[in-house]
């Protein structure tokens, strides 16, 4: 079979888009890992597939896909990258579009030529749906992580994250920690983990090992999860800048009973086919 797709990014998390609209697609596990290799396939860090609506109040199924074929419950960076996606190959033509992914519902809005702004939905801060093996709810978690403790912050955009507040991201410990918390047994559905330096009350520095896809250039929703997590320990404000390795996105949290607003750019970098 030959597979259109489209090759995205959002400030350097990288996406092979495929319209599963106009047309039927079952792509399975070994196809998602062919697609997303680097070497032997098109290469990125998910591949994202519109599809048809399951009900009557949305526009499209969002799906989202890591590398090792594994599926998502949300991906931030990919959202936007697929609200521009569904109106270049006119899916629609509306500009605040409404699609359902494993975790619910999404609200896209186009901005302009670049930015597109995400509603992320509220944050999930009971341990038990992250999930997290707790008990209760706590301010700050303590991980043994091979006999050290580490502080953690733990948040569900969706998808699950650990967030860990470091002095600075350029020397906090990503390689060795990121997989060791990505796979810590408290964690059954492993998790995203994310190293926040916090700049100023407006800004933070942020790195992301993803889940499933190693360190990643971006990770929208784990910079939703770094400043709710920030946030709810009195160190940010309402509106954060948050930079990451690929570039910058603007967050907005008013707080617990509220959604959580990311903005950013999108852009396409190339058309192609892929044979599976
Ligand atoms: N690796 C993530 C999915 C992609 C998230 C990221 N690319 C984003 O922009 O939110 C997970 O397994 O939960």
């Amino acid at each position: 079979m030959l597979l259109k797709f489209t090759k995205m990014h959002g400030i350097g998390n990288d996406f092979v888009v495929i319209d599963g609209v106009t047309q039927r697609l079952q792509l399975k596990p070994r196809d998602i890992m062919k697609i997303a290799d680097r070497r032997l396939g098109v290469g990125c860090d998910q591949v994202l597939l519109a599809e048809p609506p399951g009900r009557p109040d949305v526009d499209f199924f969002y799906r989202i896909y890591n590398p090792d074929g594994s599926e998502a419950e949300q991906c931030g960076n990919g959202a936007r990258c697929f609200a521009r996606f569904v109106r270049q190959r006119r899916l629609t033509q509306k500009r605040v579009i409404r699609v359902e992914t494993l975790s619910g519902i999404s609200e896209l809005r186009i901005v302009d030529r670049h930015q597109v702004e995400v509603d992320m939905g509220q944050p999930t801060l009971d341990p038990g749906s992250i999930p997290l093996h707790r008990p209760q709810r706590e301010q700050e978690y303590w991980l043994n992580v091979q006999g050290e403790e580490l502080s953690i912050g733990a948040v569900s955009m969706g998808n699950p994250h650990a967030v860990l507040r470091v002095t600075d991201t350029d020397t906090c410990r990503i390689e060795q920690l990121g997989p060791l918390i990505e796979h810590h047994v408290d964690f059954p559905h492993r998790c995203n983990v994310g190293f926040m330096q916090i700049v100023e009350r407006n800004e933070i520095r942020l790195r992301v090992h993803e889940r499933s896809a190693g360190e990643t250039l971006a990770c929208g929703s784990g910079a939703c999860a770094a400043v709710v997590y920030g946030r709810l320990r009195g160190w940010l404000d309402e509106q954060v800048t948050v930079q990451l390795p690929g570039g910058k996105l603007h967050i907005a949290w008013p707080g617990e009973g509220h959604t959580v607003r990311m903005t950013g750019p999108t852009a396409v970098v190339f058309e192609g086919s892929i044979r599976l």
